[in-house]
Parts: C-alpha cells; sequence; structure tokens
C-alpha cells in the first residue's frame, strides 16, 4: 500500500507542475530568464530535460550564482545581459501572491534584484507558484525583503521601521553569518503585517536612501500559473490591477 503523500510533498508536486507547464512556454532560439527558488529549480530542471532528451536550443539567463550553476550542471547554455538586453520569456517563483491579481512579494531567496531586472528585461515574466502563496493582503505570511547597501544600512533601517517593519535588521544566513547578496549587498526582511497600501508602501519605500530594490512586484508581470488541486489556474495581465 502507498504511503499517502505528506503536506510538504503535495506542495513540492504542485510546484513542479506549475514549472512545467511554465517550460512548454520556451521555444526554440529564445533567451529564457531563469528564477531562483525551489520551484525555479524544477522549471531549470524541466529544461534540462527538454535540452537533452528533446534537443530544445535555447539561452538561459539566470537571476543567481545557484541557478546558474544548476542550469550549467544540467548542460544550458547561458548568456547575460553584455550579449543582448532583451529576454523572451522569464519565469520565476514568489513567496506571496496578492489573490486574484498579478501583485506578489519575491526575494525571500536572497536573489530579487537580479530576479527585478531579468524580469523588466523580459517581453513576457510567468510566475509560478502552488496554492499556498495565494494572501489576500500582502505581507500576510512574508516579510518584505529589501536589499539595501552596506554602507549605512543603519539609516535605512531606521527608515524602514518608521514606516511600520518591526525590528528591521540584516538578514543572517543559517550559520549566523550577515546573509550577502550576489551582487555584494544586505537584505532587510521588513516584517509590516498584512499590508493595506501595497502602493504607498512600494513608494515610500524606493525613497529611502540606500535601497536598492525592494521584493515588492506591483507591476512587473504578464501571468501567474498557480498550481492546485485541480489543476493549473493561469492569470494573465488583461486581469491585471495593482
Ligand atoms: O524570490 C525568490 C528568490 O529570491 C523565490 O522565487 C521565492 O522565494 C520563492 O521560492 P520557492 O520557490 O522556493 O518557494
Amino acid at each position: 500500500m502507498n504511503t499517502p503523500a505528506t503536506a510538504d510533498e503535495l506542495r513540492a508536486q504542485r510546484k513542479q507542475e506549475a514549472a512545467r507547464h511554465a517550460a512548454s512556454f520556451v521555444e526554440p532560439g529564445m533567451v529564457v530568464g531563469l528564477g531562483t527558488g525551489s520551484t525555479s529549480a524544477f522549471f531549470i530542471d524541466e529544461l534540462g530535460r527538454r535540452w537533452n532528451r528533446e534537443g530544445l536550443r535555447f539561452k538561459g539567463i539566470p537571476t543567481s550564482e545557484r541557478s546558474a550553476q544548476q542550469a550549467r550542471e544540467l548542460g544550458i547554455e547561458l548568456t547575460d545581459f553584455s550579449e543582448q538586453t532583451r529576454i523572451d520569456l522569464a519565469v520565476d517563483g514568489a513567496d506571496e501572491v496578492l489573490r486574484g491579481r498579478l501583485t506578489l512579494i519575491k526575494g525571500l531567496g536572497g536573489a530579487l534584484l537580479r530576479e527585478k531586472i531579468v524580469a523588466h528585461a523580459a517581453d513576457r515574466f510567468v510566475v509560478i507558484v502552488d496554492d499556498k502563496k495565494l494572501v489576500d493582503k500582502l505581507g500576510t505570511t512574508a516579510p518584505v525583503p529589501i536589499e539595501v547597501t552596506p554602507f549605512g544600512w543603519e539609516c535605512a533601517a531606521e527608515r524602514l521601521g518608521r514606516l511600520g517593519a518591526r525590528a528591521p535588521k540584516p538578514r543572517m544566513d543559517r550559520n549566523g553569518q550577515l546573509y550577502v547578496t550576489d551582487g555584494g549587498n544586505m537584505i532587510i526582511d521588513c516584517h509590516f503585517g498584512p499590508i493595506e497600501d501595497p502602493l504607498y508602501l512600494f513608494t515610500e519605500i524606493a525613497k529611502i536612501v540606500g535601497v536598492i530594490e525592494s521584493g515588492m512586484f506591483l507591476d512587473d508581470v504578464s501571468e501567474v500559473l498557480v498550481a492546485t488541486e485541480h489543476g493549473i489556474d493561469r492569470l494573465t495581465a488583461t486581469e491585471r490591477r495593482v
């Protein structure tokens, strides 16, 4: 008799389903943005499978050293912005998605700056999540990760506190060391609680000197694929509201 799947296994299955669906959008010759995180890792795995079994050829632009390494190990050809600044399709995960909207929080994996740069360079930016990531208000389950310059981070943290972030401190890694992004910066994970007005908060955060980018994605996403027990729900830009 088969043991029933655990909640974690079910989530992983859903992430994989969303990732497979997104991988079917990749066509020969495309330049493809490769996201970061466990859902994106499924996407890259599926692209590796298509590369090796179907002979699909494209070029990947990774959003982190981690994703670059995974893609290289699968044999996927990589490129960067020195070769071209246009991406056909970028695919990435998210930490929270506002139910029914293309508004979300990303960056708990620490790659938010590169992720946003790649998303903005893409003609089509597809976000892949399982339904546990859906929330009625952003900030309910996830902090807003904010990438800041190491110099003067204390000033940025103080201003973020004034905006309502609870005890804003730089992120530490698993070993208790300061977390440093691929770009050499720091991340302050800001616990605001449920956010009533995402656009206001986004705008105020962006005004703080020393803030490089926030993990709030308000108007960047073309579509969200949500894997549910009934299959994939697809929310596209025609329904986009901020
Ligand atoms: O933004 C990210 C990394 O910076 C990830 O996409 C986000 O954290 C989701 O991760 P996962 O797919 O592991 O749930």
